[in-house]
């Protein structure tokens, strides 16, 4: 598969605060990504840089195998950055027209109105008259307009009502089924376990894990299997003495075995005849896999 991204050995400092660390990555074609994160791990200095808009202070960043700041790979980019600002004076209809006259190969405004759900009145209105939701849906057709192979999102949800961010969503999955490459920022662990195939999970500047949702949960969230039992004390008698077997306790009226492999842990259960009913797995949950991570990671410091 086509490599898009290829981030080395990427360090940016400020005065002499490392705000990105040492990174790096590399993205291949259609791959959806989140940069995720807690505030200040350097999610908007990456985008930044890889738009672009930033130089790193070492290291070396390529997009389609040049240098970011091309105009060969900003015709190829699109961007909705956390500050969404339009020219005034023109109406949105023109400022769409305007700029997809700068590519040589931009969607129609048909395809812009029915991935953005633009609105006749939406496209009617002055950029200055724009309220910020019909402001968000312009930037995002403008983000769109020069049809982008790789599009880059810097927390495009943020002030966004549900609806909004469910359609906002939908579009990227579909754009997504279409082979572009999107990355996005995020600090909302739900977010990218939905939309990303893929998390880079940053912390002080760092990636400290690289992976699919999955396989981050996997990771560290520990799995479980719960039931109930008439017995809990031969239970727990007979379920200690295997190895697969890593925690066991009693939370209200249920038996929690935490495991690596909830399948050996399940055969247990009716070889060892502990007389288990309502018998549950539980699966770890992105919340802890991201806390554990980034608490974890905080100590070893
Ligand atoms: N222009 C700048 N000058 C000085 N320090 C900066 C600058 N930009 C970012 N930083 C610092 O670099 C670190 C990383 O910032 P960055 O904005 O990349 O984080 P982030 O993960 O995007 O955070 P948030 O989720 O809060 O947007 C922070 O400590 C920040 O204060």
């Amino acid at each position: 598969m086509t490599e898009i991204v290829r981030i080395q050995h990427v360090t940016k400092t400020f005065q002499d605060k490392k705000a990105v660390n040492n990174v790096s990555f590399s993205i291949k074609k259609g791959e959806v990504i989140a940069i995720l994160g807690p505030n200040g791990a350097g999610k908007t200095t990456t985008i930044s840089m890889l738009l672009g808009l930033l130089h790193p202070t070492s290291g070396s960043i390529q997009l389609f195998g040049l240098n970011p700041s091309e105009k060969k790979v900003r015709e190829k980019i699109g961007t909705m950055l956390q500050e969404v600002s339009v020219m005034n004076g023109l109406k949105s209809k023109e400022l769409l027209e305007l700029i997809r006259n700068y590519y040589p190969n931009p969607l129609s405004l048909k395809e812009l109105i029915q991935l953005t759900g633009l609105t006749d009145t939406d496209l009617r209105t002055r950029a200055e008259k724009l309220s910020g939701g019909q402001k968000r849906r312009l930037s995002f057709a403008l983000a769109l307009s020069g049809n982008p192979d790789l599009i880059m999102f810097d927390e495009p949800t943020v002030g966004m009502d549900i609806t909004s961010r469910n359609r906002f969503w939908k579009t990227i999955k579909q754009l997504a089924a279409q082979g572009k490459t999107i990355i996005f920022t995020t600090h909302y662990l739900q977010e990218a376990d939905d939309v990303a195939e893929r998390i880079l999970l940053f912390h002080n500047g760092s990636i400290i894990a690289d992976g699919t949702p999955a396989e981050i949960k996997a990771r560290i969230a520990k799995q479980a299997v719960s039931f109930t039992t008439n017995d809990p004390f031969q239970a727990f008698e007979k379920l200690n003495q295997h190895s697969v077997v890593t925690n066991i306790y009693q939370k209200n009226e249920r038996i929690i075995v935490q495991t690596g492999d909830t399948d050996a842990v399940l055969a247990l259960l009716f070889e060892e005849k502990v007389g288990a009913q309502q018998i549950q797995i539980e699966n770890g949950k992105l919340e802890e896999a991201f806390e554990q991570l980034t608490n974890n990671h905080q100590e070893a410091m």
